[in-house]
């Protein structure tokens, strides 16, 4: 392990990391530091939550000049919310440095921006789309950056961006310093990336997989009509703390968002239809805890850095390994544990394969719960609370109470309508998805699924956060594959 100062940090940024609670480096943050100091070029892979945006915001900031109140470094990230919480952190970081980042994202007034850029602030965290605006109107001077980071860079740079990343860096000055980092890098985008890059260092933490080994990853083979009760099922008996669900369309967000508000749960959908203000509102309640189910498309799959999601589900599996791997590294973050269910319908089996192949991880098969097992499920629910409050013996002005009503009933009643009071009601009130193709396979068919069904329904861990010990990194093998590149995303 690696203690910061060892790293060459100073110490404006030390005092920020010890009031963050960063006692020790994770090993990209170790890797990458000294590296990105001494002005190289880096590509950086390490698995989901392992403290990427560290990794090149403690070095962005140190070569930042805080006198002068220009642009002087420029993170680009996929989505606004990222672009936001990248922002944060590095105000955190740069707290005692006189450094300040801004965010700058579409769906925010254009004015308000433009106040807030000619307040001189150091480092700018952008969307493509809304800082190219910016660039266009010449509202932004970007010509003094000396630092530019595409995080989440393999998505940055796939079909949908990479015209718009270009034209940005045409924008800044050559002899900038270039860091790219990302979970996942397939082969054929990492060599895009070196194009636009110096002789660029590559980082990659060594580790088995490309996933973190603190998430339990699990699959549900189920026909599509039977995901919406398999996930009521599931959800009722792990009662997850906070959950996200991935759909792959807005109309199923909005569907599975009603449905599960309607079978009692305090759920919301994100997605890229919504104005910005409700897209803030949902994610500051998730956050809060206020809302506990997140119902998300992909533009809540990368970066977002929500401490306490305890469960991710991919209601509908994803069509890129990639985005298998940032969904899922929702939760397991920061050495904590999470759990990943994937429902995939018998047609999809194959695109399992590839994903399990991709990502060198498996995924162990669970059955699909039955409504008997969810109304067990919910009943432990009651029990591990009845038993918790045993546990914690400040019941004594309860005795009396509780010696009348055994005079007149026998134990086994009193208890069961103490657990009928204390359980949640199942509703049964109809819910209908509508239904959405299967992904189309492109690895090979897996002809058949050879392992056993282990008849594991749930796993027990009800919404626990243990903290497993700090994830390592990740060496992910690239990969080349035609045409998975082709979606073009939100623009702004
Ligand atoms: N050295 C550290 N010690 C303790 N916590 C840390 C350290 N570095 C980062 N963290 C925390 O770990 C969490 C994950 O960090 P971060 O969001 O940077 O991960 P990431 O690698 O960018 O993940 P993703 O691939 O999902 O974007 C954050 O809450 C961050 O504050
Ligand atoms: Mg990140």
């Amino acid at each position: 392990m690696t203690k910061f100062n060892e790293l060459g940090v100073s110490s404006s940024i030390m005092k920020a990391l010890e009031k963050m609670g960063f006692e020790e480096a994770t090993p990209i943050q170790a890797e990458t530091i000294p590296l990105a100091m001494q002005g190289n070029d880096v590509i950086g892979q390490a698995q989901t939550g392992t403290g990427k945006t560290a990794a090149f915001g403690i070095p962005m900031i140190e070569k930042i000049d805080s006198k002068e109140r220009k642009i002087q470094g420029l993170v680009v990230a996929p989505t606004r919310e990222l672009a936001i919480q990248v922002a944060e952190e590095l105000n955190r970081l740069a707290k005692f440095a006189g450094v300040r980042a801004l965010a700058v994202y579409g769906g925010q007034h254009m004015d308000r921006q433009i106040r807030a850029l000619k307040d001189g602030p150091q480092i700018v965290v952008a969307t493509p789309g809304r800082l190219l605006d910016h660039m266009r109107r010449k509202t932004i001077r970007i010509d003094k950056v000396q630092t530019a980071v595409l995080d989440e860079a393999d998505e940055m740079l796939n079909m949908g961006f990479v015209d718009d990343i270009r034209d940005i860096l045409k924008g800044i000055p050559e002899e900038r310093q270039t860091l790219l980092f990302s979970a996942t890098m397939p082969r054929e985008i990492r060599d895009i990336a070196t194009n636009l890059m110096k002789s660029p260092k590559e980082i990659k933490v060594k580790a088995k997989e490309m996933t973190v080994e603190n998430i339990d990853q699990y699959f549900v083979e189920i026909p599509e009509k039977y995901k919406f009760e398999t996930l009521n099922n599931h959800m009722d008996i792990n009662a997850p703390v906070l959950s996200i669900i991935f759909s792959r369309t807005k109309k199923r967000v909005d569907e599975i968002t009603e449905g599960l508000q309607a079978r009692g749960f305090r759920a919301e959908g994100i997605h890229g239809d919504l104005t910005q203000g409700k897209r803030m509102s949902v994610l500051n309640k998730f956050k809060s805890g206020r809302v506990e189910v997140l119902v998300a498309t992909d533009v809540a799959a990368r970066g977002l850095d929500i401490s306490g999601v305890t469960h991710v589900y991919n209601f509908d599996i994803p069509q890129d390994p990639e985005s298998y791997v940032h969904r899922i590294g929702r939760t397991g973050r920061a050495g904590r544990t999470g759990e990943a269910i994937s429902f995939i319908t018998p047609r999809e089996m194959g695109h399992l394969q590839l994903i399990e192949r991709t990502t060198k991880s498996k995924m162990k098969r669970l059955m699909p719960p039955t409504n008997q097992d969810a109304q067990r499920g919910q009943q432990q629910v009651t029990v591990d609370k009845l038993l918790k409050t045993i546990e914690k013996d400040e019941l004594k002005s309860y005795h009396e109470t509780a010696n009348e009503l055994l005079q007149e009933n026998d134990s086994i009643t009193v208890i069961a309508a103490a657990l009928k009071l204390l359980t949640k009601e199942r509703r049964d009130t109809p819910v209908s998805i509508s239904s959405v193709a299967p992904i189309s396979v492109k690895g090979p068919q897996r002809s058949n699924d050879n392992r056993r069904p282990n008849n594991k329904r749930f796993s027990g861990k009800r919404g626990g956060q243990g903290q497993g010990g700090r994830s390592q990194a990740s060496s992910a093998g690239g990969r080349n594959r035609k045409g998975n590149f082709q979606k073009r995303r939100n623009r702004d």
